[in-house]
């Protein structure tokens, strides 16, 4: 099996890549948009802006492709959409068109972003949809593109992802908190913080079904929601990272984290108020166990004092 996994320097590709659950299924292939990873290595090139994929997927002719490339600037989107709808809507078609003909699978992410965010109770996989900017509307062409195309295909949502790497909100947050004595975060927004390495282990178990049982696969093709369990605000997760951060020594004192209101951080994108996707039917068909967001935490930060 050849698994072709594109966006490799994001903050998921990384994390696939140096998993190696990828690689021990198969022939993996790697392609960012430079050919370049980010541990000096060539890989394949792959820019989803520019046309041409048909010629990269020809010849490397892949049973499963994994698309962690994306559009992710969230407030440039909004001068820049035509650039996000091509990255993550048109290309994503494109690769959808291509799994077809081929007969291969693609597993692909989107966003809580899709939602408006209106509502209080966790999202469900069909609920109605209704993106707030540029970057979640962008993220919904993917999403029906990818339908329309008629490949095998998994579309799994997730949100509020972070790593040890790469750009993230936990990130962000430790460089702040290490420059200011007080920082301002939003308390009236609510998702579920997402470690990468929590969506390589459920997106592994959901292809490792596939491949051993074909009859999951009416159930298994569509969309399914991958997020940690619980939710919290982003100021609940700022705090939660200075705490966990200040109990391993990685900062010497803890930063004021004062909430504010969504009013009192004005950005040029609008952000969706309830970000909580309900995770229980992907716990149930491909049987793995979506743990709360504290424990991913925890476990990146062990990795960061590590
Ligand atoms: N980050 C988050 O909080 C969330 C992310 N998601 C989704 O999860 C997926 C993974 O996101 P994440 O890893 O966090 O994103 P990142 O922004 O960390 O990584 C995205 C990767 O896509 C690459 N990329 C951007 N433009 C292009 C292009 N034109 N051609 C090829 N590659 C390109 C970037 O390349 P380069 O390194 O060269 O810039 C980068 O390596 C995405 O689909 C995203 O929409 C969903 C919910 C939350
Ligand atoms: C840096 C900072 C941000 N904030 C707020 C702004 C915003 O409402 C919230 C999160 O800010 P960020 O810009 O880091 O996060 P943002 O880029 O909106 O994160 C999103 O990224 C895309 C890719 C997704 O798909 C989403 O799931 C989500 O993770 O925190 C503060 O209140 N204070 C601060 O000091």
């Amino acid at each position: 099996m050849k698994i072709l996994l594109l966006g490799a320097n994001g903050q998921l590709g990384r994390s696939f890549a140096e998993d190696e659950g990828l690689a021990a299924r198969g022939e993996l292939v790697a392609a960012t948009r430079d050919g370049t990873l980010w541990n000096g290595e060539r890989a394949e090139t792959a820019d989803l802006a520019e046309p041409g994929l048909d010629a990269l997927l020809d010849r490397v002719s892949p049973d499963v492709i994994v698309n962690t490339a994306a559009y992710t600037a969230v407030d440039r989107a909004e001068q820049e959409e035509a650039l996000a709808m091509r990255i993550n809507g048109e290309a994503v078609g494109e690769l959808g068109t291509w799994a077809r003909r081929h007969g291969a699978l693609v597993i692909h992410y989107s966003t809580d972003y899709v939602f408006d965010g209106m509502a209080s109770t966790p999202y469900a996989v069909d609920a109605p949809t209704g993106p707030l900017g540029a970057y979640g509307r962008s993220k919904l062409a993917g999403e029906v593109a990818l339908r329309a195309s008629g490949a095998d295909h998994l579309i799994l949502r997730t949100a509020w992802v972070y790593a040890p790497h790469g750009h993230n909100f936990l990130r962000t947050m430790l460089r702040l908190g290490a420059e200011r004595d007080e920082l301002r975060v939003v308390a009236d927004q609510q998702g579920a913080p997402t470690s990468t390495a929590l969506i390589v282990r459920a997106s592994l178990s959901a292809l490792d079904r596939w491949l051993a049982d074909p009859g999951s696969r009416d159930e298994l093709r569509g969309t399914h929601h991958l997020v940690a369990s619980g939710h919290t605000s982003w100021h609940g997760f700022a705090s939660a990272i200075f705490d966990e951060a200040y109990a391993r020594h990685l900062i010497p004192r803890l930063p004021r984290v004062v909430p504010i209101a969504t009013a009192d951080y004005p950005t040029p994108a609008r952000r969706p108020a309830w970000s909580v996707l309900d995770n229980a039917a992907l716990e149930r068909h491909v049987g793995v166990r979506l743990p709360d967001w504290r424990d991913g935490l925890r476990e990146v930060m062990d990795r960061l004092a590590g």
